[in-house]
């Protein structure tokens, strides 16, 4: 274990990205292996929402909308997400949450697919998006058809209206071959919505490259934009004078101080709109945004690679009775690993009491992220001796690690 301490070190030393973990507020003994699920807060962050609340919202006040620029954030935000995911700028707008754009683009896949119902996923997809599609179901409006990863491609046929996939799988890290399954579903006649929550600021996705219609993602995970940060969606350029959503809200509306009575969509992603920008939310995300994209994808996605390729094998040499259930392959995964083991969620609240923080996806999985832009490969060593420790020691049978807690 020596040795991969030193070997961790010397890594270390040689990142070129080294220097961006002091960007963030993370403690030096803490081990965060989670920002798969939240990302650490940007060190700048706090002062930026101090500025929005105490000057522009505290002084300013309703001036701030045209002065700070508080109306033209989603539009702005939308605009620095596009190039980290290979949209044009027009074509992504920072808005909601990931589950209710879901909802508004599986909507208006459906209605631009008269005839066809059926929304195509596969089980085990992240909940909300499954869920989403049940929604609509129980209106009447759509039809669940789930088959298993292998065999998608299969499935395709003139009755699918859209196919909904997670790029980068919550629990396990696989990924999908968007260009090839993008083609697949435009062979048969159907649309694709990409759900890039794991996917966005982590690895490489290029959207307009896959041909992709539709995406959606989490603004609080690799983006860091906060607990709850507001959500980002991309329409391709050729389908944005046709989209029709079904949340008509007025902020989506095409003149919305004109306070008319009849629903004229925006033109162009801005009629993803529905709502008042939560502003100060969309404060913290810009900063979270700007570090990525400072830092660049081609970087980010480079160490993303070597941080989980030293885990996985040195995960594999000293503690083997944990499985890897990600793709041995670090071009077919997410920036995350999933290791499988009947006392998981033990082992993952043992490593927690000593500061290595992954999390545990139920039955039996424990999930650790490497967030590039401040994991350490000296995280990555801690994560292997610490659960070799625990493990050896019997620790993880301790009481208090068998109580199961309320959330994540
Ligand atoms: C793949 C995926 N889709 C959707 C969501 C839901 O996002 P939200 O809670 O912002 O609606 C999450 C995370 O919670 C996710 O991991
Ligand atoms: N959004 C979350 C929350 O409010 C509480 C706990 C976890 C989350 C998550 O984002 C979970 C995450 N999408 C996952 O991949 O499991």
């Amino acid at each position: 274990m020596n040795d991969l301490a030193q070997e961790a070190a010397r890594l270390d030393a040689a990142d070129p990205l080294a220097i961006c973990r002091s960007e963030f507020l993370i403690d030096d003994d803490l081990a965060y292996l989670d920002g798969n699920s939240l990302g650490a807060l940007p060190k700048a962050a706090p002062a930026r929402v101090a500025q929005v609340v105490q000057k522009e919202w505290g002084e300013q006040l309703i001036a701030s909308w045209n002065d700070a620029g508080w109306i033209g954030l989603p539009q702005k935000m939308g605009s620095k997400i596009a190039p980290l995911i290979g949209a044009q700028t027009h074509e992504v707008i920072a808005t909601d949450t990931t589950s209710i754009n879901l909802f508004k683009l599986i909507s208006a896949a459906l209605a631009m697919r008269p005839g066809r119902k059926q929304v195509l996923s596969e089980p085990g997809n992240f909940p909300s998006d499954l869920y989403m599609i049940e929604g609509l179901e129980a209106q009447g409006l759509a039809e669940r058809r789930l088959a298993e990863r292998g065999d998608i491609e299969a499935a395709l046929d003139e009755n699918v209206a859209l196919l909904l996939l997670t790029h980068v799988h919550y629990k396990t890290g696989e990924m999908f071959d968007m260009v090839r399954l993008t083609k697949a579903a435009h062979d048969v006649g159907a649309l694709v919505l990409w759900d890039l929550s794991h996917s966005a600021g982590a690895v490489p996705v290029d959207l307009n490259g896959a041909n992709a219609d539709f995406a959606v993602g989490c603004g609080y995970k690799y983006l860091n934009g906060g607990p709850g940060a507001p959500a980002f969606a991309f329409v391709a350029e050729g389908h944005l004078a046709n989209l029709q959503q079904p949340l008509s809200g007025w902020m989506g509306h095409n003149a919305p101080f004109a306070f008319e009575d009849d629903y004229q969509p925006a033109q162009g992603v801005d009629r993803l709109l529905c709502s008042t920008p939560s502003v100060i939310a969309m404060s913290a995300l810009e900063v979270g945004v700007d570090l990525i994209a400072m830092i660049g994808m081609g970087p980010l996605v480079e160490k993303s690679r070597a941080l989980s390729e030293f885990t996985r094998a040195a995960m594999a040499r000293h503690v083997p009775e944990l499985t890897c259930i990600s793709p041995a392959d670090p071009a077919q995964r997410g920036s995350q690993l999933s290791f499988r083991h009947e006392h998981s969620y033990e082992l993952c609240q043992a490593l927690i009491a000593r500061k290595v923080i992954g999390d545990f996806r139920a039955p039996d999985v424990l999930r650790v992220g490497f967030a590039p832009a401040y994991v350490r490969y000296a995280d990555c060593a801690r994560l292997v001796s610490e659960l070799r420790d625990i493990l050896d020691s019997g620790e993880w049978q301790k009481p208090e690690y068998a109580e199961r807690g309320a959330v994540t």
